[in-house]
């Protein structure tokens, strides 16, 4: 099952930059550990926006959530799921 998720970081204004630094620390290995197993296909920036689109292949709605809520920076993020089905015209 394809899913992209859209994850906006807001970070509350009590956290040192210090506090901010580490979670990026934790995030970036998270991350790559889910990309290098393939459960994580992809991730761009949005231009201009702390948020990113990221690509999950993965086997359940569960699953998703389970790799969703495990990122360091969940309590600080606001994420869209939109499930994604092959398109008719694809030649891939
Ligand atoms: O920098 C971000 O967009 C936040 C975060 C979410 C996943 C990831 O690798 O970084």
């Amino acid at each position: 099952m394809i899913f992209l998720a859209r994850m906006d970081v807001t970070f509350p204004a009590h956290l040192t930059a210090a506090q901010i630094a580490d979670f990026q620390v934790e995030e970036k290995e998270y991350s790559g550990s889910l990309q290098r197993s393939g459960k994580m296909a992809g991730i761009w920036r949005i231009v201009g926006e702390y948020a990113n689109h990221s690509i999950f292949d993965v086997e359940s709605n569960d699953e998703l959530h389970q790799i969703l809520s495990g990122f360091p920076m969940y309590p600080y993020m606001k994420i869209k799921v939109t499930p994604l089905a092959k398109h008719p015209n694809s030649i891939s």
